[in-house]
């Protein structure tokens, strides 16, 4: 069998111990590289040390080391890691998953130039749940589109760095589309002292920050004597490490282009 040759950025994180275990676990997976930032105490370890199983790839800081070996990066870090790992990836024809969070306008209009270059699956949330909830939103909104205040409530773990979530903002984004708005323009995030009353075009987010809550996000559409809400509730991260592969599995076919998990997990659009 032809083995997928991953390397993971951010290997001593939350979610980069994650996918070294997850890459080690798959029968058609090998971990051929791990990053890290130049000064943190991981680089120069070996990638699998945190769990007592080593996986025999040191972790660097230089990415013309830790990713000499590899054909895919999958990359949970920071926007500016993110942004630098994939320059050196698009000129290396290395294929790229992106999970990180938090870009700007720019950010991402650098990922979309990076994928005419190499293929790319960029996705705030990898879980199989909370793309298909994303579909459910859509058929909620459009159904829902008069008389319904739309309200979304994320709660994440205390080390979060960005809000709201990444998640949080594409369910935004899905249901503004839906129902013909602009999130930059309707978006309400957070409220504090006399706000009048609510405008109806609205959609609010609200965020929670607090111990090991791994990511739980709700969609309340609020009516006149009803509510729907649709809520996702993520347990392990063992979930977004599972749909990374996914997504790493889906681009060994395709050169360029840029994809999300939609495309991977073949939902309708
Ligand atoms: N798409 C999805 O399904 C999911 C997305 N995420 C997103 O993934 C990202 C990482 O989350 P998580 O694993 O919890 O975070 P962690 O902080 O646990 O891990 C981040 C890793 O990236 C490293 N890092 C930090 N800054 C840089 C940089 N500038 N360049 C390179 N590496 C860097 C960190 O190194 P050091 O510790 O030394 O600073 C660490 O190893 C977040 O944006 C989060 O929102 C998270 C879960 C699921
Ligand atoms: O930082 C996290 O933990 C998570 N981040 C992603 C996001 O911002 O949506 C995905 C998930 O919610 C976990």
């Amino acid at each position: 069998m032809n083995e997928l040759k991953i390397a993971v950025a951010g290997a001593s994180g939350r979610m980069g111990r994650m996918l070294v275990e997850a890459i080690a676990a798959a029968p058609d997976t090998v971990l051929a590289g791990a990053l890290d930032v130049a000064g943190s105490p991981s680089v120069g370890t070996d990638a699998g040390a945190f769990s007592g199983q080593l996986a025999g790839v040191a972790i660097q800081s230089e990415l013309s080391k830790g990713l000499a070996d590899a054909h895919y990066l999958i990359d949970f870090t920071r926007p500016e890691g993110t942004l630098k790992h994939l320059e050196y990836c698009a000129a290396n024809g290395i294929k790229v998953v992106i999970g990180t969070t938090g870009f700007d306008d720019a950010g991402k209009a650098a990922i979309r130039a990076a994928a005419e270059k190499t293929a790319i699956v960029f996705a705030p949330n990898m879980s199989v749940g909370v793309n298909v909830t994303l579909k459910l939103l859509e058929m909620a909104a459009k159904s829902l589109s008069e008389g319904y205040d739309i309200e979304i409530v994320e709660a994440h773990h205390r080390h979060k760095v960005d809000a709201p979530s990444g998640t949080a903002l594409k369910m935004g984004e899905v249901i503004a589309d839906a129902l013909g708005r602009d999130l930059k323009e309707c978006a309400v995030y957070g409220r504090e002292g006399v706000t009048g009353e609510r405008d109806p075009s609205t959609i609010g987010f609200a965020t929670i920050r607090g111990g090991d809550i791994v990511g739980d996000h709700t969609v309340l559409f609020a009516g006149i004597g009803e509510r729907i809400e649709i809520s996702h509730k993520s347990s392990s991260r063992v979930t977004y490490a599972h749909g990374a592969l996914r997504a790493a599995r889906f681009l060994a076919d395709k050169a360029t282009g840029l994809y999300d998990m939609q495309d991977v997990l073949a939902l309708p659009r």
